[in-house]
Order: structure tokens, then sequence, then C-alpha cells
């Protein structure tokens, strides 16, 4: 429910995402915003003049009040149900592929964390998220179970389409319709009803070229785009427009984008990030890694201060080997200074 804190901690642009109705609060008591959708509501009372207020009566703490009051009552008359938000996300152990009880009890694993998921090849780590996906409750291949918030999910929350727990970015993006790259995304944020459609359409495509090489535009079919600018536009979308508090993500390092900058984007926000992952410089970047051998989670390792230092390193010699890719696509010729 809003209360106070909430109004005066979060600005006006983003109270309106939130509860776009308050716009007819605005204007019933001739509050004119405009201009000030960066501030917070408080900020904005307070920027009149002492004859101003005096002039209308402004009661500001009042209105505060009345504000709060008016959206909880507007948030129960609409019926609407405040998106679940989600805290924490467990793991009890389920069985490896031989049966075997995994070596652990329970993971558990706060918002804002990002962990990693490591393992040979067809060990197990898709099948990993694919549990959290499904939010396993003891029924599928594994017998894993994933708690939310502490509790098993109820089946409300896990069968309903609307209600996106968690997004998923897949190893396979296969777009067969036939849109526009500003077509897929109007259609998108549509679902999701949001209310400044364009601006937030725009921000997705400049978030997404910054990551991907070659730059393309909203007239691009989407058909069109390459592997990694699809991959681009996909992790884009997901950080921008998606509200799922957990995010999953089965490798983008083959994609031949910006991997650091992709998973920034994705983490900016609280979630709950999760990736399988090959590449040891997205395995360290995370707070802990999950170890899966043989189906099962063998071990959870906590990235320390000796491997955040390998980190550092392991990203300049990325960088050496991104510029040498950039050199060879752009048709120059290597020299071994690169190399100092
Ligand atoms: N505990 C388990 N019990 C039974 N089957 C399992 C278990 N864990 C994984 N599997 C099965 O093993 C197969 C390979 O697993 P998965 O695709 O998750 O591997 P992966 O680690 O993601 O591989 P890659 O690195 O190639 O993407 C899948 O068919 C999966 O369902």
């Amino acid at each position: 429910m809003a209360d106070n804190r909430i109004i005066n901690s979060i600005t006006l642009k983003e109270l309106l995402e939130k509860y776009p109705f308050i716009i007819n609060y605005f204007s019933n008591n001739k509050l004119d915003i405009e201009g000030f959708e960066g501030n917070t509501f408080e900020e904005y009372l307070n920027h009149f003049s002492e004859e101003e207020i005096e002039e209308w009566a402004i009661d500001t703490k009042k209105l505060i009040e009345g504000l709060s009051e008016y959206i909880n009552q507007m948030i129960e008359f609409l019926g609407i149900k405040e998106e679940k938000s989600v805290e924490s996300l467990t793991i009890l152990a389920g069985r490896d592929k031989n049966g075997k009880k995994e070596g652990f009890e329970e993971i558990k694993i706060n918002s804002g964390e990002i962990v990693s998921i490591v393992g040979p090849t067809g060990s197990g780590k898709s099948r990993l998220l694919a549990d959290i996906e499904w939010a396993a409750q003891n029924d599928t291949p594994t017998g894993r179970t994933i708690l939310i918030n502490n509790e098993i999910l109820d089946k409300k929350w896990r069968f309903s389409s609307n209600n996106k727990l968690v997004a998923q970015l897949s190893q396979n993006m296969n777009f067969v319709m036939d849109l526009t790259v500003h077509e897929f995304l109007e259609l998108h944020a549509q679902s999701r009803m949001v209310e400044n459609e364009e601006e937030v359409i725009k921000n997705i495509i400049e978030a997404a070229n910054n990551l991907a090489g070659e730059k393309f535009n909203l007239g691009t079919p989407i058909t069109s785009l390459s592997g990694g600018q699809s991959r681009a536009l996909m992790i884009a979308d997901t950080a921008i427009l998606s509200s799922s508090p957990i995010v999953l993500i089965d490798e983008i390092e083959n994609a031949g984008i910006d991997r650091k900058k992709a998973l920034n984007l994705l983490v900016s926000s609280d979630k709950i990030v999760l990736m399988a992952t090959h590449d040891p410089i997205l395995a360290l970047m995370a707070d802990r890694r999950i170890v899966i051998k043989n189906g099962g989670i063998d071990k959870i390792i906590k990235t320390n201060n000796e491997e955040k230092e390998v980190l550092l390193k392991l990203e300049k010699m990325d960088r050496t080997i991104q510029s040498m890719r950039n050199s060879l696509r752009n048709g120059e010729e290597l020299n071994k200074s690169i190399l100092k």
C-alpha cells in the first residue's frame, strides 16, 4: 500500500508510472506538476513561494496525506493487486542424475544478488534455470523445490501468465514475426500498459545499441537483426520494460555484445539474477557461483577477494581481445604491440 514514505521517496514521474490515476488528484487540487516530474511530491510542494502558499491556501502536509489516501482508495476501488515483491528465492535440494541427494540443504538468494551457474556442458545448468522458471515443487526431474519469500508459490502465481515473476533470456531467439523493431517494442510496451510508450521505446533502443556493435534503428525489421543485435535488444527490453523481479540468463557470452554493460543494465534494479555461463568473467562478476556436476548442485562458492583481483586482470585481457576483434572486423592487420 502507498504510504507517505513511498510518496516522499520516489519522483513524480515514477509515482505516475506506478499509479497513473493520480493525475486526477493533481487536477482536482489544481496542482500543475509540469516541469517537476523529476522531483518528489514534497519537493514540488515546497517550491511554492510564501505568497503562493497563502494565496491558494496550500497545506503541504494535508496534500501529501491526501494523496496517500487517494492512492489507497483507488487501489481498493479498482481492485488492483500490487506487484508482489520478491525479497528472496530459495532452492531446496533435489537429486543429481544418479538419484543421489544434492550436496546442500538450501540456497537462499536475496534481491539485488547475482549468482552464476557453472559446470561442464550437459551437467544441468539450464535444468536449474528451468526449475526456477517453473517454480519447481518436487515435480521436475531434479526433485528440487523453489521457495519465493520462504514460501511455496501458490498455484495462482505459478500458472498465471500476467503475473510474470521471472524473465528469461534464453539461448534461442527465433523471431518469426514480421515486425520492425519499433512495432515489436510497441506491442510489448502496450502489453505492459506503460504510459510513456515512445519514451520507453527510445530508451530501449538506445540501451540496445549501446550493447551491440553495429547500430540498428527502429525501422529495422526484427528478422534482419543479427544474433548479437537481437540479443542486445532482448536484454535492453528485459531490463527496461520487464517488471519481473527474477531474471534468468542462459549464456550471454556468445552473442558478441558487451557482456559487462549487459549485466550492469540487468542488475541496475533490485532484481535477483541467475546466469548459466562458461565465461570466467561473468562467473566471477557474480557474488556467488553454483557449481553443477552430473545434474546436481555440488557446491556454492562465494567470490573471494583474490578472485575479484583476478577478475580485474581478466577484464583487462578481455579488452585486449575485444580491441583485436574490432581491428580484425575493420579489416586491419594485427601487430605484436597490442599484447604489451
Ligand atoms: N538432476 C537431474 N536429474 C535428471 N536429469 C537431469 C538432471 N539435471 C539435468 N538433467 C538433464 O540433463 C540434460 C542436460 O542438462 P542441461 O541442458 O541443463 O545442461 P547444461 O549444463 O545447461 O549444458 P550446456 O552447458 O551445454 O548448455 C537435460 O536433458 C536435463 O533435463
